[in-house]
């Protein structure tokens, strides 16, 4: 991190997360607070950290947790973590709050960069994140985009996600649709296809409850092994399946007529659609 204006620096050499200024999370429901458990395993500073939310549960971690924004300091970073439909509840108090030098970063899915913009005048670093609930155990996948950041402001926030697993930047801002789908709403598919083949053990004979936790252990084990093997993903499932097996029976209705690919196809489809509807109310 040596050369990064001091304003930005993120030092994490020592295990710990220095933040360059004070860090407010404005919202802080399942992945707010999913990002700021992760940081918090990660060593993140709780000193620096605001979360301004209106019921006022105590987050996490001794974190300050306001109802309404600090009067007294400028923050230096500032999240925006609330639901999409809610950002014109917050864009009136906070705008004002902000500084040219503070990096907005916002987690809404579907709402541009310019929607941003044309709430919050004075930040000249806004990036859009698009994690996922895995940050928790830092353990996410994250999309990231900025049209604006200056390299260092682009390296602190690359940091500060990459603390909570992988992180990555795309260039072309429509892309963060898909990054959405497949990285935000992703866990969800991935829960429904545990409890699927978990369902269809218990269906062929299996006690409900002995299925659900070797469907889990299944999954996190391949997970696992996915996540860790220099092989591909097709390369593992061809080490499972023998020649005139049981494994290429099954893979045979999966595969049959792309049906599995067909079908997960057609959801992310389905949620760009509505990441890209949320980006079109936010516009007007
Ligand atoms: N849940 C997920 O897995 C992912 C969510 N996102 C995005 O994260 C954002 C939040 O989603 P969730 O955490 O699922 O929703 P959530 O409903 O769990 O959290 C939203 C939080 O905002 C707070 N809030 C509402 N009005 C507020 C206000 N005026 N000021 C401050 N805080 C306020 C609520 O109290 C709540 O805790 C959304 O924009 C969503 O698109 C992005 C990627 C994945
Ligand atoms: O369902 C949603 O809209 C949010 C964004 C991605 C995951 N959850």
């Amino acid at each position: 991190m040596a050369g990064l204006p001091r304003r930005y620096a993120l030092r994490n050499d020592d295990g710990m997360i220095h933040l360059p200024g004070p860090f407010w999370m404005i919202g802080c429901g399942n992945m707010a607070g999913a990002m700021l458990e992760g940081w918090l395993a990660a060593g993140l500073d709780p000193d620096r950290v605001t979360v301004i939310r209106p019921s006022g549960t105590p987050a996490p971690g001794g974190v300050r947790t306001l109802t309404a924004l600090p009067a007294d300091e400028t923050p230096a970073i500032a999240m925006l973590g609330v639901k999409p439909q809610k950002l014109d509840d917050v864009a009136p108090s906070l705008a004002p709050a902000l500084a040219p030098e503070t990096i907005l970063v916002s987690i809404l899915a579907g709402v541009e960069t310019a929607s941003l913009r044309a709430r919050f005048a004075a930040p000249r670093t806004i990036v859009r994140a698009m994690p996922n609930t895995p940050v928790a155990l830092r353990k996410g996948a994250t999309g990231l985009f900025s049209d604006s950041a200056h390299p260092a402001a682009r390296e602190a926030v690359g940091a500060l996600m990459t603390a909570l697993g992988h992180a990555e930047w795309v260039e072309d801002e429509d892309l963060l649709h898909v990054v959405g789908a497949l990285c935000g709403s992703g866990p969800a598919f991935v829960f429904r296809f545990i409890d699927a083949i978990a369902a269809a053990g218990a269906a062929l004979g299996l006690p409900p409850e002995q299925a659900a936790r070797l469907a889990l252990a299944t999954v996190d084990g391949a997970g696992s092994l996915a996540g860790s093997s220099p092989e591909t993903p097709h390369e593992l499932a061809v080490r499972v399946t023998s020649p005139g097996g049981m494994t290429a029976k099954g893979l045979d209705i999966l595969d049959d007529d792309a049906a599995l690919a067909d079908l997960v196809r057609r959801t992310l489809e389905a949620a760009v659609d509505r990441s890209r509807e949320m980006g079109a109310a936010a516009r007007r």
